[in-house]
């Protein structure tokens, strides 16, 4: 469930009935003790020193009977320094620009305040939404979400979150009743924009968490709209571990008269002291080696590795996951669905020990518990995304390392960013054993596997896109990449080849990727049903089930091969030894009974050296056991076969006169691998047109499937119209003659800027700003395709939906 309706807490704070006194009487005494309690808080803020260096426990704070037993519930004693400076301020009604380290306790910052405004207003239901929070990642608004139910047990006020991943109807019938909203700016947006009777006009606080990254160009536009609709007599918080105090933003919200509250100006480091951080040059084609070395050596502990687009992390995770590292990996990525988004959040802030590996969408404020190590293989695009990805360990009190992979053609540009910031960063060296080269794995499992070599070329395509795009071309310097090395490290055939558009697109597309890591996370990528596209795919949901959904996504069995399973596709499949091993295929074949000069009608079967007679049901079954006949079988020797059909032993030593003959040794490997080259190339060619095959019937079925769907709607809308004139009976809510019941969330926004262009919906062709030089006729269906494409949100073992969801509805709502 997308959004959650919940009372922050139970009736007002512990009830102290007397038994004796008439229930009028003692409600009348009460009120006039609330009144009183309430007098002497708005006395006790006036009087508060703001910069008294007294404060230290929430005790000491002017706080409602029911923050402070909230606080004392939730195991909340003693301020943090971001916290003794903002609270205090803001219970006095500041605006407050709010900068401190990750992890330095600003969510409470900000909650605090926000509940004490509401309850000296004496907030009810009925006035409304008093207070609006807006985060730029659907994983940190369900965090604050949850910080601000344990806090706000004790009150009453009514608190919603509006993320996305439901319909707009269903959230727009509850926001209404809300008091306090978490929420992501584009969605926020639409309600605004769209849900009828949803009054802000009396909003008396609104908190941006993360706020430069709200402010940066991907949000701008929501933003601004957002604001706009906000009334401007109201108290403002933006917090953020790295802000600026830019003029122009602050114009843009309106802010009055702002505190700057800085905890980390005072400081030496912009990131955490318990932070060890360090760095190791090595070159783009050996970072997976690095990343593979790193993980084998530190099984028993929490990682957290960042990588720089949706598509590497999707490509590391499918390929470390078969090369089997020893421990629970997962990954997360903004174009996942919401419920498994949250699923895979929730499995790694639980597991002891295990790798998560991600995209930036969980670079900022999300609260892992006891992360060891946050691992950069991409270098971060600068030093603002550094200090919020290494904020993600050594939080609070707990202590973290963090490990930054520097191409050498980085190095210097990138530790003069994070000097200009303070960053306290060492360079360290990798163990010579402790490098574990995996490439030769990665060739093999992309040889057998094409859709991880598709993935892999993604990875790589996206990865040097990203590299072209970046603003600081001190530091990504794409001529000084080693790229042939690269795409071989990804175990690619070749090097994908790629050109680049030129001009003013470049500029705009750079910020394309941040917008959808947000805003992509928070409305886009689960097809919320909130747009035509999502409501007729909802239709479609409804009609096919849910394997079949997962089986039509493209490289759907990169991810799982399971779900296929499930389908009966490969019902005759069997795992490559399948037809050696078939008993029933050499029962049947008379053939070999008559070779084997038995009575026709005796069945027998030679396995290996043993001839054994099948007389019964059962031996025939057990014999369908591939133990069993494991147990009668010599072990096998590996055989190749010349164009004559002639078998050989792998490995032919000739005799060394013969080998000498040939030619020289170096020639002949040189001979050797071209000819080895030609056939992978050859071997590339002909995936590649199965792959096109397979779209291409995929598309066919999808357009079968639409045209029923569309012959079937319009089926059962004559026969509606028919029904409705003549008996009058039960008519559906359909709108007048020449509306267009869709009108409305046609113009909503679409998401068309996404993450990762495999699962965007249907839409127009994008405009290319690249392309690979082989974009012949083959690729065009494949970029269409792509818009098909729904991502695969599960990385691991097949559970239901409805498990999922009541997973993650229990995440939202108790
Ligand atoms: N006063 C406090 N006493 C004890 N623990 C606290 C206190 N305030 C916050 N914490 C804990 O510190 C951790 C970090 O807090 P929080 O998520 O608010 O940090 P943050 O500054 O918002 O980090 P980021 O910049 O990464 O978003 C949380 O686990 C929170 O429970």
């Amino acid at each position: 469930m997308a959004t959650s309706k919940m009372a922050v807490g139970t009736k007002g704070g512990p009830a102290k009935e007397k038994p004796r006194q008439s229930k009028k009487e003692a409600k009348t005494l009460k009120r006039k003790r609330d009144q009183d309690d309430l007098e002497k808080l708005r006395l006790a803020i006036e009087e508060l020193d703001s910069k008294s260096t007294e404060i230290k426990n929430f005790t000491d704070l002017p706080l409602c009977e029911a923050t402070t037993s909230g606080l004392r519930a939730s195991h909340f004693e003693v301020l943090t320094d971001i916290q003794a400076r903002a609270i205090p301020l803001a219970l006095k009604g500041r605006d407050i620009l709010g900068a401190a380290k990750t992890g330095s306790g600003k969510t409470l910052a900000f909650l605090i305040p926000m509940l004490e405004k509401l309850y000296r207003e004496q907030w009810t239901e009925f006035d409304g939404l008093g207070a609006l929070i807006i985060s730029p990642t659907r994983e940190l608004a369900v965090q604050i979400f949850e910080v601000l139910r344990k806090i706000g047990r004790n009150h009453t006020f009514s608190a919603g979150l509006v993320i996305g991943g439901k319909s707009l109807k269903d959230e727009a019938e509850r926001l209404g009743r809300m008091n306090i909203l978490v929420c992501t700016p584009g969605r926020m947006l639409q309600h605004l924009d769209q849900t009828a009777g949803f009054d802000v006009t009396n909003l008396q606080l609104l908190v941006l968490d993360e706020a430069d990254r709200i402010m940066d160009m991907g949000f701008q536009t929501a933003v601004d709209a957002l604001i706009e609709h906000l009334p401007k007599s109201r108290q403002t918080l933006l917090f953020s571990a790295t802000q600026t105090k830019t003029v122009s933003d602050l114009a843009r919200l309106s802010l009055k008269d702002p505190e700057y509250v800085a905890v980390h100006e005072e400081a030496t480091t912009a990131t955490p002291a318990n932070l060890q951080q360090h760095y190791i040059v090595t070159a783009l084609p050996e970072k997976l080696d690095a990343l593979w070395g790193f993980i084998r050596s530190n099984l028993k502990s929490k990682i957290i590795v960042f990588f720089s687009s949706g598509k590497q992390v999707r490509f590391a995770y499918e390929a470390f996951r078969r090369m089997q590292p020893g421990m629970p990996l997962l990954h997360l990525i903004g174009r996942q669905k919401q419920v498994a988004r949250l699923e895979i959040t929730r499995r790694f802030a639980m597991a002891k020990y295990s790798c998560l590996f991600a995209t930036d969408v969980v670079a900022r404020g999300v609260d892992f518990p006891a992360v060891d190590w946050v691992i950069q293989v991409d270098c971060p695009e600068d030093a603002d995304t550094y200090i919020h990805r290494v904020g993600r360990t050594a939080r609070y009190e707990s202590k973290g390392r963090a490990v930054l992979f520097l191409d050498p053609s980085e190095e210097e540009g990138m530790l003069k960013r994070l000097e200009q910031k303070k960053i306290p960063i060492q360079a360290i060296r990798v163990r010579e054993n402790k490098k574990k080269p995996i490439k030769d794995q990665l060739q093999s499992l992309c040889f057998q596997s094409p859709d991880l070599k598709y993935l892999g070329q993604k990875a790589f395509v996206t990865y040097v896109q990203s590299i072209y795009l970046q603003k600081d071309k001190e530091v990504f310097k794409l001529d000084d990449l080693d790229l042939d090395g690269y795409a071989a490290a990804l175990g690619l055939p070749g090097t994908p080849q790629i050109k680049f558009q030129k001009g003013e697109d470049a500029k705009k597309l750079k910020n394309a990727p941040r917008y959808n890591l947000s805003s992509g996370d928070e409305d886009s990528d689960d097809g919320d049903g909130d747009t035509e596209g999502g409501d007729k795919k909802k239709k479609k949901d409804e009609v096919r089930t849910k394997y079949q959904k997962m089986a039509e996504r493209q490289n759907q069995d990169v991810l799982s091969s399971h779900y296929r399973k499930l389908l009966g596709e490969d019902a005759g499949e069997d795992d490559g030894d399948g037809d050696f091993l078939s008993v029933k295929r050499v029962l049947e074949d008379d053939q070999l009974d008559e070779a084997a000069g038995k009575k026709v009608g005796v069945k027998t079967v030679k396995l290996g050296n043993s001839e054994l007679v099948i007389d019964s049901h059962r031996r025939e079954k057990l014999l369908n056991s591939k133990k069993k006949i494991a147990k009668y079988m010599e072990k096998g020797k590996k055989l190749v076969f010349d164009d004559d059909g002639n078998a050989h032993p792998v490995y032919e030593l000739t005799n060394e006169q013969d080998f000498k003959q040939q030619g020289p040794a170096e020639k002949l490997r040189q001979q050797f691998v071209e000819t080895e080259a030609g056939k992978v190339k050859e071997a590339d060619v002909e995936d590649k047109e199965l792959a096109k095959k397979r779209r291409k019937e995929k598309r066919d079925r999808q357009k079968q499937r639409e045209r029923e769907e569309a012959e079937a709607e319009a089926a059962a809308s004559e026969e509606e119209e028919g029904g409705a004139g003549g008996g009058g009976g039960a008519r559906l809510d359909t709108p007048s003659d020449g509306e267009d019941p869709l009108a409305l969330l046609r113009s909503l926004p679409t998401n068309d800027r996404y993450e990762d262009e495999q699962d965007e919906p249907p839409k127009k062709k994008a405009k290319k700003w690249f392309q690979t030089d082989d974009s012949s006729e083959d690729e065009r269906p494949r970029k269409k395709q792509k818009g098909g494409k729904k991502v695969i949100e599960m990385d691991h073992e097949p559970e239901n939906l409805q498990d999922l969801e009541a997973l993650a509805a229990g995440l939202l709502e108790d």
